[in-house]
């Protein structure tokens, strides 16, 4: 079994609009909501990609209960810690006509001391249970910063692999607790380390600093419609996807980190992991849904992903 965390789960709302002019009235015709918050979306697309997956995290309120019933509805086992407040609504704005996005992200819930421990026995329980544990997103308010390493150090002693897919100060401090993989993006490696990434010979080299740092089993960096670089201990790799129609960005990140969890579930190599983990990001970016990919389409991207080691 797979186990993600979503420490603010989220419902997802997509408005898709003709057009979004700023200070003035629109009307939204279609829209649509999903469970959501990174972790969830990476839940989704383990689930699409037929292997066992179970969603932990903190919820509240209505929001909260919608969280639970959609996933049961999508047939993606949960197990939440129920907190005080209201789950989050993360609002995404997508301008059809200039093809941009919008994200509007709620702070979500206030998480208290008991509902903090309550979480660290969650784990403990589940990360026994499973293979790999995926931590993804940011952290609601009341959950201290460095929260990550508590839950990373407690699934790694459970025997579990541990992804951490954070930003920011959650990712600077969680990486104390040496998580086996992370997926940061190029600006996510630069304020790690606390340089600028020129180009693609400097990135390699901060990725190769931070993999043995921190001694991690991999790290790979997204970079959106350019692909990924990803570095193990010998050798490290640019992977190139092919060039699509992109109808909304929103959750590649979530489905790269799908890909790359199934892939290890399954004992891929790095290379197929890199192969399912890029076509399930490419996938995603085609459908106008977060944390959504399409199988027949999936299949086709997986086998025309470009691998070069570099
Ligand atoms: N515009 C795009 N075209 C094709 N593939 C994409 C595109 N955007 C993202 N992907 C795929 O999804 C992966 C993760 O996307 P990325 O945008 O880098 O992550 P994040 O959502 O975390 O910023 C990329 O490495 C790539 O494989
Ligand atoms: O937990 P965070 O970091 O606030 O991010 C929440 C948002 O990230 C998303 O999961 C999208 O993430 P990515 O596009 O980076 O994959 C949205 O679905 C969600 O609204």
């Amino acid at each position: 079994m797979i186990t993600t965390v979503t420490l603010n789960a989220a419902i997802d709302k997509t408005y898709y609009l003709p057009s979004f002019p700023l200070g003035k009235v629109s009307r939204v015709q279609h829209f649509h909501a999903a469970p959501g918050g990174k972790g969830i979306n990476v839940a989704k697309v383990i689930s699409q990609l037929g292997v066992p997956v179970t969603a932990t995290g903190f919820v509240g309120g209505m929001n909260g209960e919608i969280i639970r019933q959609q996933l049961t509805r999508m047939g993606i086992a949960h197990d939440f810690v129920s907190v005080e407040g209201e789950s989050r609504i993360c609002l995404n704005i997508l301008d059809e006509a200039n093809g941009t996005s919008t994200e509007l992200l709620e702070p979500g819930p206030i998480v208290n001391d008991a509902a903090l421990q309550e979480m660290e026995e969650k784990i403990r329980s589940l990360a026994s249970q499973s293979k790999i544990v995926c931590f993804s997103g940011s952290l609601p308010a009341g959950v201290p910063k460095d929260f990550y390493v508590n839950l990373v150090t407690i699934a790694k002693e459970a025997g579990a692999y541990v992804i951490l897919d954070a930003s920011g100060d959650a990712l600077r401090l969680g990486l104390e607790a040496k998580p086996d993989m992370i997926k940061p993006n190029e600006e996510e490696v630069a304020a790690l380390l606390g340089i600028e990434v020129a180009d693609e010979a400097a990135l390699q080299q901060a990725v190769e600093t931070l993999l043995q740092k921190y001694e991690m089993d991999r790290i790979t960096v997204s970079l959106g419609g350019a692909g990924s670089l990803a570095a193990v201990k010998e050798s490290c790799y640019r992977v190139t996807t092919p060039k699509v129609k992109v109808v909304n960005t929103v959750g590649c990140g979530d489905s790269f980190v799908a890909g790359m969890a199934v892939s290890l579930a399954k004992g891929l190599s790095l290379e197929e992991g890199l192969a399912v983990a890029s076509a399930a990001g490419t996938s995603n970016a085609m459908t106008d849904q977060a944390g959504q990919i399409d199988p027949e389409e999936f299949e086709q991207l997986r086998h025309q992903v470009q691998i070069t080691r570099i």
